[in-house]
This record gives C-alpha cells, sequence and structure tokens, in this order.
C-alpha cells in the first residue's frame, strides 16, 4: 500500500476504511477484472500454459501508479493458479534476514506479492536475484571471517512485484521477470462497470447515469471510484431515497468538494491562485504554496501530478503554468 491520507477524498493511496472495504469488493478471477484488456489477455496466456505446463508461473511484475489494481491482480494470479498467496512490501524487508525468512517458508508453487519491489534494501535484493533465477538463496551465518553462506533450495514459486514505476526497478531485477504488465488508468466506461459491479455488491442502488457523475470524477482509478461510491452512498441514504442518480451523484460529491472534473479544494485552490493571483503564470512553486498557504512538497506531490495529468497545469523552466482548459475549468475568461 502507499502512503495514507485519510483526508482527502481523490487520494489514490489506500486510506483505513479501503483497507477494511476493499477485500470484499477485490474482483477474484481475471475475467471479473475490468478494463486493462492487453495485459488481462497476456497474463491469461502466461498463466494458462503455466497449468498446462503443471509448473508454476513465470515471474511477474507489475506497473501502475496506486489503486490501479496491482494488488488485486496479484491475488487472481494465485487464484488462477490454484496457489497460496503470500503479501508482503519492499519497505518491510529492511534486511536480507527478513527476505531469507519469507522465502524458505514458501511452499511449492506458492504466489510471492512484494508491493513497492523498488523500495527493497539492497542487500535483499541481491538475495532475491539469486531466489528468483535459481530458487536458491545463501543464508549468511556468523559474522567476520567466520561467516560462512549456507545454501537453501527453494521450492518453485512466482514472485509477483508491484511498482509505481518499472522505471524504478534497478535493470539486474528487472530482466528477471518473465512477464510485465503496465497498468494504466482506467477510461470512465470502464470505470461505470467498476461501480455497477461494486454497487451490486454493496447493495446500493444505481442508475447509469449515477455512475457515470461518479466515473468522470475518479481520476481514471478504481479505488477512488469506489470511495466516491461509499461517500454518494451515504448522502443518498440520509438526503434522498437511497437511489443513486446523476443529481444524486453530482449533490453528494459537491457536498464532498470533489467537482466535476475530479478535482478536489486543494487542487481547486492551486489552479485558482495561479489564474487569479499570478495571471496564468509562470510563477515559482514556493510562490504558488505559499499563496495556498500550503508546504512547497504538498503541492508538488499532491496537486500537481493529476493536474499536469489532467492538462491543467504544466511544469516549465520558468514555472508552473495554467493551460487554457485551467481558464475554463474554473469558468474564468483569460485577460
Ligand atoms: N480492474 C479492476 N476491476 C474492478 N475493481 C478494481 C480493478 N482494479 C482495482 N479495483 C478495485 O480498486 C481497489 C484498489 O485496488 P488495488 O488494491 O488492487 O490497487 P493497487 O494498485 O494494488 O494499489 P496500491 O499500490 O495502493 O496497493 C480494490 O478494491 C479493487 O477492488
Amino acid at each position: 500500500m502507499t502512503e495514507q491520507d485519510d483526508t482527502r477524498l481523490v487520494d489514490s493511496g489506500a486510506d483505513s476504511e479501503d483497507t477494511a472495504v476493499e477485500a470484499a469488493l477485490r474482483p477474484r478471477a481475471l475475467d471479473e477484472f475490468v478494463g486493462q484488456e492487453r495485459v488481462r489477455e497476456q497474463l491469461t496466456l502466461v498463466l494458462s500454459a503455466a497449468r498446462q505446463r503443471g509448473a508454476s508461473a513465470d515471474h511477474v511484475l507489475l506497473s501502475g501508479g496506486p489503486g490501479l489494481g496491482k494488488t488485486t491482480l496479484s491475488m487472481i494470479i494465485a487464484a488462477e493458479m490454484g496457489a497460496p498467496i503470500r503479501i508482503t512490501s519492499g519497505p518491510a524487508i529492511q534486511h536480507a534476514g527478513d527476505l531469507a525468512a519469507i522465502l524458505s517458508s514458501l511452499t511449492e508453487g506458492e504466489v510471492l506479492f512484494l508491493d513497492e519491489i523498488h523500495r527493497m534494501s539492497r542487500p535483499a535484493e541481491e538475495m532475491l536475484y539469486m531466489a528468483m533465477e535459481d530458487f536458491r538463496v545463501d543464508v549468511v551465518v556468523g559474522k567476520g571471517p567466520g561467516a560462512t553462506a549456507i545454501p537453501l533450495e527453494l521450492p518453485p514459486f512466482t514472485l509477483v512485484g508491484a511498482t509505481t514505476r518499472a522505471g524504478l526497478l534497478p535493470p539486474p531485477l528487472r530482466d528477471r521477470f518473465g512477464f510485465t504488465g503496465h497498468l494504466d488508468f482506467y477510461e470512465p466506461a470502464e470505470l461505470e462497470r467498476v461501480l455497477h459491479r461494486s454497487a451490486g455488491l454493496l447493495g446500493v442502488e444505481i442508475e447509469p447515469a449515477g455512475a457515470a457523475e461518479i466515473a468522470g470524477r475518479s481520476r481514471g482509478t478504481p479505488r477512488i471510484a469506489n470511495r466516491l461510491l461509499r461517500r454518494v452512498r451515504d448522502f443518498a441514504q440520509v438526503r434522498a431515497d437511497g437511489f443513486v442518480t446523476r443529481e444524486v451523484a453530482a449533490r453528494a460529491l459537491e457536498v464532498f468538494e470533489v467537482d466535476a472534473g475530479g478535482l478536489d479544494r486543494l487542487d481547486r485552490a492551486v489552479l485558482h491562485a495561479l489564474l487569479k493571483l499570478f495571471d496564468g503564470g509562470p510563477v515559482g512553486l514556493s510562490t504558488l504554496a505559499v499563496a495556498v498557504g500550503e508546504e512547497r512538497e504538498t503541492v508538488e506531490e499532491v496537486a500537481e501530478p493529476f493536474l499536469v495529468r489532467a492538462g491543467l497545469l504544466a511544469r516549465t523552466p520558468r514555472g508552473r503554468v495554467a493551460t487554457p482548459a485551467a481558464w475554463a475549468h474554473l469558468g474564468l475568461n483569460r485577460r
């Protein structure tokens, strides 16, 4: 999981409520997994071939932003292979010994899901090379000149590594994966399918236009779509008759300050300052941050990535610049 943020509805990392609810909403088989057609087809082939050979599947690397379905896919891989799954993450493995303990307790064919694999420590990473290639590790016992390496055979297993960007991985590690799948942001129509499926599981009645309204505000991310659906459900239950129409969804998300483009209060404050105070820029990041009363890092890491992706803001060598779409989005005329 990525950094937690309990306060932003449109953050793509998991918060504590997500963690509790997501298990119930996860698709359990490849054909329930919405979108990502290419990765799905490629994985279907890789897994079917391994099953036919009666072997464990090749190691799989999944790249893509938070909330796009990497954990879900790893569980599906295990389910499709009829294998158990062990879940851990790079930051949890600080010493080679931590990894050795996990690897040596794997059973034959087991899937090991290593989230944020790019954040593993160097010694652990080197141990992983050998484990992936030869299903063997050298466990070092003792220290100094008396230290000895005891070779340990491992049962064949499938490593599923997840990272936000495959480019963050050192090439020797990247090369040891037999298959790399990249997860893209989802199209609104795909998010609508995610929403209808989740609504069914949560017992929420929703009309197609209601799902479309939520999908358009979900930043291409299923986790955000599912989270907005839960807030819309709250609103529908308390302020309406429980049925999610387009209007109910729009009113609910207005209350929670997520606008029609999926921007929240912070995103809009940044755009607003850029347009109104600096006439669309260019303006330096620090100046912009002071203008919205936030830390520089918050503006840069929390608000900007989506504003850039949405084509509303550009980072230039001279500073931040608003695009024509930004003026249109806030309903302002360019002076
Ligand atoms: N393709 C999909 N179809 C249906 N639901 C999906 C899909 N992808 C993700 N989801 C839902 O979105 C939520 C988040 O997915 P998941 O935990 O797999 O994301 P992740 O990429 O592993 O994120 P992180 O990197 O933060 O751990 C889950 O509840 C899952 O049900």
